[in-house]
């Protein structure tokens, strides 16, 4: 199948300092890909330059075939993407919005604006500055989508939106990409939507892409091993794969990657007195995943893991 998006070894500095480095990103057509990364770790500036808003010191990215920086206004059309924080001017009305919007491109579903206008109470007449950030989030999306765009990026599109709301825009966006073929990179730091719609993670650690991998596949390599010993651990744990341990007298908790027979052997050799292999959560996995040592983080990609 091919790419929607790629990346070679794409980079950008800020003040001398490597805010994107190298990065090598493929995200195959017709898949939902959620980009994370603990705060500041170069999500925005990544897609900024996905959508040509910055330049990279080195390396290229092409969407939907093209080099970014040389993309015909055809394939610009077949792009939508919601910026971090809505950026809409806020002086228009909704109505003025839709106007100012809709010249651009030669397709247009004016019947899913008007479903998703009336479906958040939204008055056409009413000015940005004067709804909600949940409508104006919402109107963001429905401008984003009207054209039927092929690839749709969307930075943090569910910040600062209650649960309701954020539920009702991963409706939409799972309404998006029943519709064959369609493609959406987004980036958020709400795991929980992430795991609901959110078929390929990666997680980028200080612009460096340390996990490149289908959402399933990383949550369930994670476990968390606790263990009851007769008597306290007279050294740090010392298996492979380990994230992170933590020990409270006789009781031990592992955070294993790739748990199996090696790992097992380990804490046979302690004797245990009792042990239970606990699954994580998406967002178990990513904040036992990202607390970790930098420099000693596992390597995810694709379908292999290298510890
Ligand atoms: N225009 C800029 N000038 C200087 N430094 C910048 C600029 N934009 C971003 N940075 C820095 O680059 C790093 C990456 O920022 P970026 O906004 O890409 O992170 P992020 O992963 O999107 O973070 P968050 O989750 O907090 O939105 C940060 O250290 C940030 O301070």
């Amino acid at each position: 199948m091919a790419n929607a998006i790629v990346t070679d070894r794409l980079t950008k500095y800020f003040g001398g300092r490597r805010v994107v480095n190298g990065l090598n990103l493929q995200v195959r057509e017709g898949s939902v890909y959620a980009l994370l990364g603990r705060n500041g770790a170069g999500k925005s500036t990544t897609i900024r330059m996905l959508l040509g808003l910055l330049k990279p010191d080195f390396g290229t990215a092409e969407l939907l075939g093209e080099e970014v920086s040389q993309i015909t206004p055809a394939t610009r059309a077949q792009i939508g993407w919601v910026g971090e924080g809505h950026p809409l001017y806020r002086w228009m009305t909704v109505d003025g919005a839709i106007r100012f919007v809709r010249p651009f491109y030669q397709q247009w579903n004016g019947e899913f604006v008007d479903q998703v206008l009336d479906h958040f109470d939204i008055p056409k007449k009413k000015r940005l500055s004067k709804l909600s950030n949940g409508q104006r989030a919402q109107v963001s999306l429905a401008l984003a989508v009207a054209p039927d765009p092929k690839l749709l990026i969307l930075d943090d599109p569910t910040i600062g939106l209650d649960a309701v709301v954020r539920r009702d825009f991963l409706e939409s966006i799972i309404q998006i990409i029943q519709q064959q073929g369609r493609t959406i990179l987004f980036s958020s730091h709400i795991l929980s939507d992430v795991d609901r719609v959110a078929d390929h993670i990666g997680i980028l650690s200080e612009g460096v892409l340390r996990v490149d991998c289908p959402t399933e596949h990383f949550r369930e390599s994670i476990r968390k091993v606790v263990v009851e010993l007769s008597e306290p651990l007279q050294e740090p744990p010392a298996c492979p794969g380990l994230l992170s341990s933590s020990a409270s007298g006789e009781r031990v908790e592992l955070v294993i990657v790739n748990y199996g027979d090696e790992h097992r052997a380990y804490i046979d050799s302690l004797s245990p007195r009792s042990m239970d292999v606990l699954e994580f959560n998406l967002e178990d996995a990513f904040v036992a995943y990202t607390r970790g040592r930098k420099g000693t983080m596992p390597v995810f990609r694709r379908e292999a893991m290298h510890v």
